[in-house]
């Protein structure tokens, strides 16, 4: 088999992988990518963020109903779970029929169904639609993402997972009346909050003593009694087991402050974390893996100057934007000859937890400061006091903004409460532009909107 010459070989098509690639071809260089979806956007489009804030934001609409009669909508609207997937399965559709479009206007650009594997640090077969191809890779990007942790429980297979519920056609299609979620990261609290609030009861199972682990404690509490009534968290659940009953519903046995209990649910959703998925090969290219994934710098290489890995298989920050950016920063380094001339930021990226409320933080929070001793000026907003909340009765959470002291540099926030995911991209470009409390407090932003308070943050200052 002759090998083929390529310019660069991703290993994966998602976040990580395509936007290099296309930036790579129209340079001019010979690029291909292997997935085996054979479609571009990775588990992002697949089953994770679009899927499940298309349930999200339907989630999101019905809840406000609650309020409609003091809005002067009087009346009531009911969900058709059915009906809300299949929104979602053609939100997916229309992005995939998009990202077809964009890889059809570059020719050049081939994207490969299969897997990809390596022979050696320059060589990678592929498995895929016309049999076995062989590349020798001038550079390659490993963007093979992650993939769900099923932990070794018994009766583990009777949960679903996020894969169930968020992929296209899922599995689970009808509105659970009692939902089990075992695990309170990400997953775990976002599905518990869609759930909750097209009107399941949910009941939440976290081992240790604290939900959305690695979060800042400060903006979790905030967070958590604004959770819908119907979510019930149970801290220091350790499960031992799943069991299905004769009439299909589900079993939690676990134990809990050294006592057994179980628990009954029509579903149980396991999200315990994920875990990076590893090209075979890998292992015997001297390239570091940690525990969280391929061991990177900001440079984005791996142990061989010509190799990178990007996105969630190298855990540093496992959200889409992350794996986009570092793509790109991938991208220039090897246009500049592997010599780095672009580093990606880990620590500045904007992350929110698409709860109901929704919560988000960037940079540099009260504990990540205190773990590294540094201190931290506070600026506070108050939804109480913003016109749009008002306008909308969603009064709850708060900006918080952290300043460097002496230069008021902005170095970190977080919000919790109304327009949250569209605030900490906000406040990112601020931090970004190296601004200041100053800078923040002389910019008149719109009024009625809640982006006034992050002014405002910064004028409780002075
Ligand atoms: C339920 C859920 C919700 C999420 N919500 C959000 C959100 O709201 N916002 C956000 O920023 N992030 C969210 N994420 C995280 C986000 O999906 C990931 O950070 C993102 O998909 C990472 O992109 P990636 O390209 O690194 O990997 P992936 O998207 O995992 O893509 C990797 C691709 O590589 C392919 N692959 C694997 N092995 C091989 C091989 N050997 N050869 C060829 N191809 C291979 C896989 O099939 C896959 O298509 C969510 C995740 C989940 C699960
Ligand atoms: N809004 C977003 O950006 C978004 C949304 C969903 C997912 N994601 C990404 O997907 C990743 C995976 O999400 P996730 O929620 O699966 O993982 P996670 O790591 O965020 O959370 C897993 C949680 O499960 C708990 N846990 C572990 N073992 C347990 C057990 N046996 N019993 C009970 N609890 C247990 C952990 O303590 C933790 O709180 C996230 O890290 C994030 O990067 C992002």
């Amino acid at each position: 088999m002759a090998d083929t010459e390529v310019d660069l070989l991703t290993i994966g098509a998602g976040g990580g992988a395509y936007p290099a690639a296309f930036r790579l071809a129209r340079a001019g260089a010979r690029v291909v990518m292997v997935d085996p979806k054979g479609v571009m956007s990775g588990n992002c489009l697949y089953e994770g963020c679009v899927p499940s804030k298309a349930v999200r934001e339907t989630a999101a609409l019905y809840l406000d109903q609650e309020k409609f009669q003091h809005l002067g909508l009087p009346g009531r609207i009911c969900p058709d779970y059915a009906a809300v997937v299949a929104h979602k399965d053609a939100v997916q559709n229309r992005r995939y029929a998009q990202h077809a479009a964009e890889l059809a206007a570059v020719p050049d650009l081939r994207l490969i169904q299969g897997v990809a594997r390596f022979i050696d640090a320059h060589t990678v077969q592929v498995h895929g639609e016309r049999g076995d191809e062989r590349f020798h890779c001038r550079h390659i990007i490993i963007a093979s993402g992650s993939e769900v942790f099923v932990p070794p429980l018994p009766g583990a297979e009777l949960a679903l997972t996020s894969h169930d519920l968020y992929k296209p056609d899922p599995t689970l299609k009808n509105l659970p009346a009692h939902l089990v979620i075992i695990g309170g990261g990400y997953i775990g609290l976002e599905t518990a909050s869609f759930f909750a609030a097209l009107g399941s009861q949910v009941t939440l199972l976290q081992k240790g003593g604290q939900v959305l682990q690695g979060m800042d404690p400060g903006m979790v509490d905030q967070l958590v009694p604004l959770l819908h009534p119907r979510i019930h968290l149970m801290m220091g659940v350790e499960v031992e087991s799943l069991e299905a009953t004769a009439a299909g519903k589900r079993i939690v046995h676990y134990r809990r402050d050294g006592m057994s209990a179980q628990i009954h649910a029509d579903v149980v959703v396991l999200a315990v974390g994920r875990r990076p998925v590893l090209p075979e090969g890998l292992d015997g290219l001297g390239i570091v893996v940690d525990r969280h994934g391929i061991s990177v710098g900001p440079d984005l290489r791996t142990q061989h100057p010509h190799i990178y890995a990007c996105g969630d298989v190298n855990g540093r920050v496992p959200l889409f934007h992350a794996a986009v950016r570092q793509s790109l920063v991938a991208a220039h380094n090897i246009l500049g000859g592997d010599v780095p001339m672009d580093y990606a930021d880990f620590v500045n990226v904007p992350t929110t937890i698409f709860t109901l409320p929704a919560a988000a933080s960037i940079g540099i929070t009260p504990a990540r400061a205190k773990a590294a001793n540094i201190e931290l000026v506070t600026g506070h907003y108050a939804f109480a006091e913003d016109s749009r909340a008002q306008i909308l009765e969603r009064m709850d959470g708060e900006i918080r903004l952290f300043f460097e002291p002496g230069s008021l540099r902005l170095v970190g926030a977080w919000v919790v409460g109304i327009d949250a995911g569209h605030l900490i991209g906000e406040i990112g470009m601020a931090i970004q532009g190296g601004l200041s409390a100053y800078d923040l407090a002389r910019f008149a932003d719109q009024h009625p909107m809640s982006a006034e308070g992050i002014g405002k943050a910064a004028r409780s200052l002075f």
